[in-house]
């Protein structure tokens, strides 16, 4: 395992030792040691999730406010997705900049997303399998969002020419401004 980059403040573009053969390959997808050595963030996760789309499917962005904020290692193990992460803790000194990368089932990269940001993606092909995992459990309560399009953060989506499905939820989400005081 290899840290590509620190995009932004504590948040961490992974890359595996892939080790193939005749038979395929091998990769360790996670190592606590390893990627508390790497990346210095703790790496106490408590569940795991997965997910499935059909090309153009946008999830995001996403959040946890307050004491039930998660951190998440995410990932793709079928097709390709444009993956985002938002700095939305007011304190850091990347507040409100986002980065954006491919992660594919060929390329085996990883994002580390902390605590405080939000986090979304677009799936590039049918059948994307996404999965991740989070150090904290899932509160709905305690779910919040920005709306993916939200001019003042102003992602570039590499979306155009594509019909995009978002769910109802995700139609709905907060702009940067309604966001700000639910932020810490
Ligand atoms: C996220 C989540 C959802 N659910 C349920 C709630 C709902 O009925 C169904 C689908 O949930 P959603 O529509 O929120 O799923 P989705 O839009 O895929 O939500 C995910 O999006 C990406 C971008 C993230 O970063 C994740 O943290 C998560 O928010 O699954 C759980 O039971 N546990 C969970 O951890």
């Amino acid at each position: 395992m290899k840290v590509l980059s620190e995009p932004l403040k504590d948040c961490f573009l992974l890359e595996p030792t892939v080790f193939g053969d005749h038979r395929g390959y091998f990769f360790e997808s996670f190592n606590d040691v390893l990627f508390e050595q790497l990346t210095g963030q703790n790496s106490h996760f408590v569940q795991d999730n997965q997910s499935k789309s059909s090309r153009g499917v946008l999830r995001g962005i996403h959040m946890q406010k307050g004491g039930a904020a998660q951190a998440k290692l995410v990932r793709v193990v079928a097709g390709a997705v444009w993956d985002v992460a938002v700095d939305l803790r007011p304190s850091s000194p990347t507040y409100k900049q986002w980065f954006g990368v491919e992660l594919t089932a060929e390329n085996h990269r990883m994002l580390y997303v902390p605590r405080g940001f939000g986090h979304g993606f677009v799936t590039l092909e049918d059948d994307t399998i996404f999965t991740y995992k989070c150090d904290n459990h899932y509160s709905v309560a305690d779910e919040i969002g920005l709306m993916y399009n939200d001019a003042a953060i102003g992602i570039q989506w590499p979306i155009e020419g594509m019909d995009i499905k978002l769910s109802e939820k995700d139609g709905r989400l907060m702009s940067i401004s309604e966001l700000e005081p639910h932020l810490k």
